[in-house]
């Protein structure tokens, strides 16, 4: 009887790779990002406040921007829907593509390019109409005027802001005579019903009670299965609770990205980890 032959792991492994050709497994195809800067600067008069800022955003995603305030992050995400070509004397060098196709090409038409990129506030902002007309405003000045598909599209974006139950029977009444969270739910509602593919949120929850900040919560991860979603918060509780990734920028600079759990446990850079525990900003 022949002795059996022990091997270590290592052995096993080199015996096996000696023996039989590995066979490489082919690599998962990359997501193409649904927004990408590259290298994107941006002044307002002579002041530069983003310095080169490269970044790929995946579809149906959670992005969180943190950093100290007056890093960037407002200025970056506005950035991404040309939100800033409305402050006068400002411009910016680099790219920024939705889908590959360039924001600031002179072909691009803004307001439509605002619907596919929408945006909620920090302050909600009903306008003094009544809640179904603030929902139906984006639709209706885009010249819809059939009124079972504005009703439709009304009722899909409360359902989408999961506001539809507490306001399905005063759809008359002003949104003004809201709560501030059902306001802002309501103002994502608006944005909702341009039907864009992205939604950028500046501070969205930073002026509500914790019980209707964490209503928003709750729906921004809802919605992230149907949108990419941009959110600039001041609150790393939540961009640890609802991203799945994070941006961290310093003084204009985007300093690191990553999964937000690997960001949060294990930040490559020293002042990430600063930063993340508190010892600045
Ligand atoms: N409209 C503006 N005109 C001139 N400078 C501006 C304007 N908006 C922002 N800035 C400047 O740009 C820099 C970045 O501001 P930004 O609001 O983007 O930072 P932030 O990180 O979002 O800050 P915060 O967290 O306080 O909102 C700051 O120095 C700010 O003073």
């Amino acid at each position: 009887m022949t002795a059996t032959k022990f091997h270590s792991f290592s052995e096993l492994v080199q015996d096996r790779t000696e023996s039989e050709p590995t066979v490489q497994l082919p690599e998962a195809p990359p997501v193409a990002p649904k927004l990408e800067t590259q290298n994107l600067s941006f002044y307002y008069g002579t002041n530069q406040v983003l310095y080169d800022v490269s970044m790929k955003i995946a579809p149906k995603s959670v992005t969180a921007l943190i950093g100290p305030s007056g890093c960037g992050k407002s200025t970056f995400l506005r950035t991404l829907n040309r939100m800033n070509d409305l402050i006068e004397g400002t411009h910016h060098t680099g790219t920024v593509l939705l889908e590959n196709i360039d924001l600031n090409a002179p072909e691009i038409d803004v307001v439509a390019l605002r619907k596919r990129i929408g945006m909620v506030f920090q302050k909600s902002t009903p306008f003094p109409k009544s809640i179904f007309d603030n929902v139906a405003f984006g639709p209706k000045i885009s010249g819809l005027r059939n009124k079972k598909i504005l009703a439709e599209i009304v009722e899909y974006s409360l359902k989408q802001s999961a506001l539809w139950d507490e306001v399905k029977d005063r759809l008359n009444d002003s949104a003004l005579a809201l709560s501030g969270g059902q306001q802002q739910r309501l103002c994502v509602a608006r944005t909702l019903a341009t039907q864009p593919d992205v939604v950028l949120m500046d501070e969205p929850a930073s002026a509500l009670d914790p019980a209707s900040t964490s209503r928003i919560e709750d729906l921004i991860f809802e919605l992230k299965k149907d949108y990419t979603i941009v959110i600039v918060t001041h609150n790393m509780q939540q961009a640890a609770r609802i991203s799945d990734q994070t941006a961290f920028f310093y003084e204009g600079h985007l300093i690191e990205m990553g999964p937000t759990q690997e960001l949060f446990t294990k930040p490559r850079e020293k002042q990430t980890e600063n930063y993340i525990t508190g010892r600045f900003g």
